[in-house]
């Protein structure tokens, strides 16, 4: 994207891409500009506390974090930013992201991390859009119109499941 960005997502490796690009995709969809890099608390301790510091001065408003196994990433961010960070626990081979998780959400008070589910990067897509729909009317309709789309999609899926036409119970 060529527009200064508004969310920066970030991860500990390129090998979380795969699961961290559902934020991506979340903040395209709604048209919010963003910026993606890799920026290990372990691997690179001074880019990422630089990182960290610079990001509000450089105009992004909302970080998302992602990262696997030992999970410092996300909290570390949170440590050295005024802005709003979102944590998302990757799953790796082993533990199954419950590793991720508890690195991530268990954070001392005084020192915020909205953690999204495990591996679930396209809430914390939708998260930074809630957050800098605040205050902006344009951006809080597209969310309630994106709302909306949810509920139909869920309807239909009572549908499938009451109408025996579709494979369904009916109604015995
Ligand atoms: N948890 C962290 C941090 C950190 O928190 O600073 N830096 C890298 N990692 C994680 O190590 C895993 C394996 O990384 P490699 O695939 O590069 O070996 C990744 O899930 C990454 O987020």
């Amino acid at each position: 994207m060529t527009d200064q960005p508004r969310v920066g997502i970030v991860m500990g490796s390129d090998s979380d891409w795969p699961t961290m690009e559902a934020a991506a995709t979340a903040l395209a969809e709604f048209g919010i500009a963003y910026e993606a890099d890799v920026v290990s608390a372990h691997r690179m301790p001074d880019e990422m506390l630089a990182y960290g510091r610079e990001a509000h001065g450089r105009g992004i408003e909302v970080i998302i974090a992602g990262a696997g196994g030992a999970a410092h990433l996300p909290g570390m961010l949170a440590a050295v930013t005024p802005l709003p960070v979102i944590g998302v626990p990757v799953p790796l081979k082993y533990l199954d992201g419950m590793d991720s998780l508890l690195s991530i959400v268990q954070m001392p008070a005084g020192v915020p991390v909205a953690t999204v589910s495990i591996g679930n990067a396209r809430n914390a897509g939708l998260l930074a859009v809630r957050i800098l729909a605040t205050g902006d009317a344009e951006l809080t309709d597209k969310i309630v119109a994106f709302q909306a789309d949810l509920a139909d999609v869920a309807r239909a899926k009572g549908e499938k499941v009451r109408n025996p036409a579709t494979g369904g119970a009916g109604f015995r």
